[in-house]
């Protein structure tokens, strides 16, 4: 049974700041020095084994120096996945009747284990297989995931305090039940925050876990494998399989027991699994909880009495930190005219020229390469199409260099068109399209950016003018989950700023929180009478016996 114990107040995590002549920054730089020496397997871990996958090797390299293999993935094959999902299943009984307390510790420790002693291989990992700077794997791969797992043990323990009321003679109580079956979590590529959530958040809750992280995050997703390990954490209760996930898919999202689908990444892929389970509804034991968090087309508008520098700085960082691969990125912005032909327009396009991209490990570096290939070829080809076009304007960038990382340039393109494809599409790379609008068209335009992209998951509102942001408020409800006044639409902060979107950008379960959690619970309501009645009959009938 679960004991009656409070649970450490959680605090975020600071972030280190790997200043030149720092011991961390000494320390960071060994241990990316140790990871890239290295060619890893990456193995799938399924009831506490190790073992590589049975289908095709797949090269992992890292993305700003692509002939550089960190290691092989290989794909899962469908008895892989079988035999994840008999583990997960083998190992339910055991974890769910664990007591709260004793599951919480194990993520506590994780966190304290990854605010120590393996700080240094979690961000390495990040930024050596996902081509972030230090500063961007420091607030994912060490914050925010630490954050991650201590707030979501406080969360946890508030929701399972949570008790109907009881009336005299009565006894009544929540059974705060795990899901009838495993739950799938399937993760994106481009935080390693997201990928040690989504599994061991439904863990927390009683769940046990079939894995699939991105085959592009593998480094990272492999060591943190081993921490939850390290941490205490019991065999089968999460199976780390691999691959590109089509396995996944046949085999464990069609399954009897299939409970649950925790996902990030995009909509096409999410809008994929959810056709796939719905087609499965009649196989299923209960019907499955779906999150999802997707893709997202986030806006910046700025009101004409904006502070010019203020929205400058909140551009720059919000489109093009981490290559703007960030599904918080500012990708489209709404700028007034005369702050524009005021000076943003100048000062916007000569500090993105300034921005260096180019290899992590070089601490010098604003930001690294696109995550592979595919990305890389999906930029050039809206580049080559604005050439052959020859529009929308390309103010700065514009172009990309594969010789050697997946490379591309951070890129402003100006559209006066509001309706045009930059300002609708999701690319997923240091792309920012910019419309310029007069002044007296406020209002106009907040209809625009609210109506423009399928998407609802960031946007920001940059002016001083009180009536401005109250209006942006309020017309720009639905447009976003996540909305920033004067600030940039990216870098939420667990337990400060709940994060997730709705329309195409997902469920708006916000990772993170107590509504996030409560999706893997299923509470059963228990009824204790302590002086059961002796006679069937009623009072209204003794007065009147039948004749
Ligand atoms: N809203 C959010 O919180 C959030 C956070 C991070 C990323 N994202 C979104 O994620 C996307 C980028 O990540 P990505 O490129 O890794 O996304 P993706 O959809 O390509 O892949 C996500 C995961 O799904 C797996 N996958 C792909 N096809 C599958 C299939 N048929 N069956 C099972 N699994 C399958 C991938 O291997 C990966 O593990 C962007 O759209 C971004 O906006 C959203
Ligand atoms: N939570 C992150 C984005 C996660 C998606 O990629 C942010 O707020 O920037």
């Amino acid at each position: 049974m679960d004991a009656v114990s409070s649970v450490p107040v959680p605090v975020n995590e600071p972030i280190r700041a790997y200043a030149p002549g720092s011991t961390e920054r000494e320390s960071l730089r060994a241990r990316i020095a140790e990871l890239e020496g290295v060619q890893f397997d990456f193995t799938q871990t399924i009831g506490g084994q190790e073992r590589m996958a049975g289908g095709d090797r797949v090269d992992v390299v890292q993305p700003h120096d692509r002939a550089h293999i960190l290691g092989r993935t290989a794909q899962a094959t469908p008895d892989d996945v079988a035999a994840a999902v008999a583990a997960a299943k083998a190992a339910a009984p055991a974890w769910r009747d664990l007591p709260f307390d004793e599951r919480a510790a194990i993520l506590l420790r994780a966190a304290d284990l990854l605010s120590g002693p393996w700080r240094d291989t979690l961000n390495a990992a990040t930024v050596l297989g996902q081509s972030k700077s230090v500063q961007q794997a420091e607030i994912d791969s060490a914050c925010e995931l630490i954050d991650f797992w201590r707030f979501n043990v406080s969360f946890a323990r508030r929701l399972i305090e949570e008790q109907p009321e009881s009336s005299p003679g009565i006894w009544n109580r929540f059974d705060h039940r795990p899901l009838d079956g495993f739950v799938v979590a399937i993760t994106p590529f481009n935080f390693t925050a997201i990928a040690g959530n989504l599994p061991t958040a439904p863990a927390l809750m009683g769940n046990t876990v079939v894995w699939k992280p991105s085959p592009t995050q593998s480094l990272a997703a492999h060591h943190m494998m081993r921490l939850l390990e390290a941490a205490g954490l019991p065999p089968g209760v999460i199976n780390l399989v691999t691959g590109d996930g089509h396995a996944v898919s046949e085999v464990a999202l069609r399954d009897p027991d299939f409970a649950g689908l925790h996902f990030t990444g995009s909509t096409k892929t999410f809008k994929h699994l959810w056709r796939t389970i719905g087609e499965n509804l009649d196989t299923y034991r209960a019907y499955p909880r779906i999150v999802g968090e997707t893709g997202g087309k986030d806006f910046v508008v700025a009101h004409g009495s904006a502070d010019p520098k203020a929205l400058t700085v909140g551009l720059v960082r919000g489109a093009f930190e981490y290559q703007g691969q960030k599904c918080s990125a500012a990708s489209r912005a709404y700028i007034a005219r005369s702050l524009w032909e005021g000076g943003v327009r100048d000062e916007l396009v000569e500090t993105t020229k300034s921005l260096s991209y180019g290899d992590v490990t070089d601490f010098a570096h604003f930001g690294g390469a696109v995550i592979d290939s595919r990305a890389f070829a999906k930029h050039s080809a809206l580049f080559e199409q604005v050439r052959a076009e020859g529009k929308p304007d390309v103010l700065t960038g514009g172009s990309a260099d594969d010789s050697i990382g997946f490379f591309v340039q951070p890129t402003i393109l100006l559209g006066d068109d509001p309706g045009h494809e930059i300002f609708r599409t999701e690319y997923f790379g240091p792309i920012l399209a910019v419309h310029v609008f007069d002044d007296a068209d406020y209002s106009k335009i907040l209809e625009t950016v609210d109506t423009a992209a399928p998407y609802g998951l960031t946007g920001a509102v940059f002016a001083t003018d009180r009536h401005a942001v109250e209006e942006a408020q309020r017309a720009l409800r639905f447009a976003a989950g996540n909305f920033y006044i004067n600030d940039k639409p990216t870098g939420a902060v667990v337990g400060q700023q709940p994060f997730g979107g709705s329309r195409a950008s997902g469920t708006n379960d916000k990772a993170g929180s107590i509504f996030n959690l409560q999706r893997w619970i299923s509470p059963r309501s228990i009824k204790e009478t302590f002086v059961p009645p002796t006679t069937h009959t009623y009072p209204h009938m003794r007065d009147h016996p039948p004749e």
